[in-house]
């Protein structure tokens, strides 16, 4: 686990008319405070990332659909330096992952349908404290594809 990552699982409510999934509220043990909400979509086998947020802290939740979300820290002071992490999620896994800033990040869509992948974010989008490598890049130690373990 990469070091200030957080994992926090979200209850959803079944019932016959359909079901009520959490994400976030002030006073969660991983709130900081509210900058922005945005959903990014993203279709199946299609990868978003690399990006890095040099101040904002991602939390996303994906309600609908699946994603493999990945870290990588290359933080020097970090003591999970060099460490890549995964993260399936979706409504079968269906939890808050909250990211600090100057991880780098990306997901990938997985399973036959389009991924809602929801950030409530500590601050405002901004264009200026993102960075961005491509997918491939291979100052990142990932393959994206599947593994057939
Ligand atoms: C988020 C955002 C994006 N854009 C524009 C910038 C690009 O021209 C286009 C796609 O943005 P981007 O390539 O950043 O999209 P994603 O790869 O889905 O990433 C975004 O959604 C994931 C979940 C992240 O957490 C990223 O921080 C966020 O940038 O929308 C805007 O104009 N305003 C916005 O608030």
């Amino acid at each position: 686990m990469i070091d200030g990552v957080i994992i926090s699982p979200l209850r959803q409510m079944l019932d016959e008319r359909g079901k009520v999934m959490h994400m976030f509220k002030v006073g969660d043990p991983a709130f900081q405070q509210f900058g922005e909400i945005y959903f990014s979509c993203v279709y199946p086998e299609a990868i978003k990332g690399w990006h890095i947020h040099k101040e904002m802290t991602l939390n996303y939740a994906v309600p609908h659909g699946h994603i493999k979300f990945v870290l990588y820290d290359d933080r020097p002071e970090s003591p999970t330096r060099g460490e890549v992490q995964e993260i399936f999620m979706g409504s079968d896994n269906y939890c808050l992952v909250t990211v600090p800033p100057m991880v780098w990040n990306g997901f990938k869509g997985i399973g036959m349908e389009m991924a809602i992948v929801a950030n409530c974010a500590s601050i405002p989008h901004s264009p200026d404290e993102i960075d961005r490598r491509d997918p491939f890049d291979p100052a990142i130690p990932y393959d994206w594809a599947i593994k057939h373990r």
